[in-house]
């Protein structure tokens, strides 16, 4: 070999060199979490951004087993999506969205400040020997705890608004619109299963006076109250509204007639034991119920509503403050 070939070989040595310490930098300061992993599950690789997150560094964990150092991985669900990728020679990627976290590191950010852990993506990719053969598997861990939070308080903003569109604001029941959805469903459901399902309309007596006697900051709080003892006499299954200004609708599911009256009756009571204060005064009210259950003839939830209102007309007629059931 002459000088000159020489020379070129050192060069092209020493570039390689270059190349190699370069990228064992990248790997090591990298802002991702980089583990190689042998046929055993061995640590082979542990960078520093695993190094800074777990407090343990490469030295002391090179060459132990990954799921006896960390003892709180999920193993025969890890070791699952790890055989399949030795054997269909495919990454695997696993989402925040599908486990939160794989390692358990602590969240240091501060403008994510709320989350108490790390979110994490994963990918577990196969390395192949010079022979093709894949002898190893390297988990890429990236923090994704800043996207994760931001969806997750999207999310549970849309709940909320969703939430908010379904509820009256003085009465915090349902609004008419939401409520009248539960009305179809329950109806929808009575035809397809022949579920037993009643109806009961309420309206508060003589409101107007109340108004009228007591100013209308005194009849919202009488709405408030009588709304919040509805409240308490629901079942989980129950879905009850505000149907007007003074009117409230409850639709019992499973409930048939004889048991409606049951819960109108208890209903009405404690009502009429209601005391109501107001700036020092002292408010009673009652209320007249109609109840309806659906009758076969019935083929539209509109015509179940409108029986029990005129339920609620007849309550009204018959000197109020009572039951009474369509017939
Ligand atoms: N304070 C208050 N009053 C309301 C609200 N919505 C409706 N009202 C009033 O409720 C009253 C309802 O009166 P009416 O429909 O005549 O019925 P009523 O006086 O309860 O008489 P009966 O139902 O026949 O026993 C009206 O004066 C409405 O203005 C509300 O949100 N707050």
């Amino acid at each position: 070999m002459d000088i000159r070939m020489a020379t070129d070989q050192k060069a092209v040595d020493n570039s390689a060199m270059n190349e190699l310490h370069w990228l064992i930098d990248m790997v090591q300061t990298i802002e991702v979490g980089l583990v190689v992993l042998d046929r055993d599950y061995n640590i082979q690789l542990w960078n520093g951004f695993m190094e800074n997150h777990s407090g343990v560094t490469p030295n002391s964990i090179k060459g132990k087993n990954l799921f006896e150092q960390f003892d709180y991985l999920p193993a025969k669900w890890l070791k699952q999506k790890m055989e399949s990728v030795y054997l269909l020679k495919n990454r695997a990627f696993i989402s925040w969205e599908q486990r939160p976290f794989i390692f358990q590191f602590k969240n240091y950010r501060p403008i994510t400040g709320r989350a108490d852990f790390m979110y994490q993506n994963v990918t577990l990719l196969p390395l192949s020997s010079l022979t093709g053969e894949v002898t190893h598997i390297s988990m890429i861990v990236y923090d994704v705890t800043d996207v994760a939070i931001n969806k997750l308080q999207l999310k549970s903003a849309n709940e909320r608004l969703e939430y908010l569109s379904q509820i009256d604001g003085l009465s915090q029941l349902f609004n008419r619109r939401h409520w009248e959805q539960c009305l179809q469903k329950e109806f929808d459901r009575h035809t397809r299963y022949g579920s037993e399902t009643s109806l009961v309309m309420l309206d508060i007596d003589h409101f107007k006076a109340i108004n009228d006697t007591y100013g209308h900051q005194a009849g919202d709080r009488v709405i408030q109250n009588v709304s919040h003892t509805i409240k308490k006499s629901l079942r989980e299954t129950d879905c009850a509204g505000r149907y007007g200004g003074e009117e409230f609708g409850v639709v019992l599911a499973n409930t048939p007639a004889v048991n409606a009256r049951f819960f109108a009756e208890r209903l009405r009571k404690k009502i009429e034991k209601l005391e109501i204060l107001y700036e020092e005064q002292l408010i009673k009210v009652t209320i007249s119920i109609g109840i309806c259950d659906i009758k076969p003839e019935v083929n539209d939830s509109d015509t179940w509503l409108s029986q029990a209102d005129q339920a609620l007309y007849q309550a009204k007629e018959a000197g109020r403050n009572c039951t009474i059931a369509y017939e």
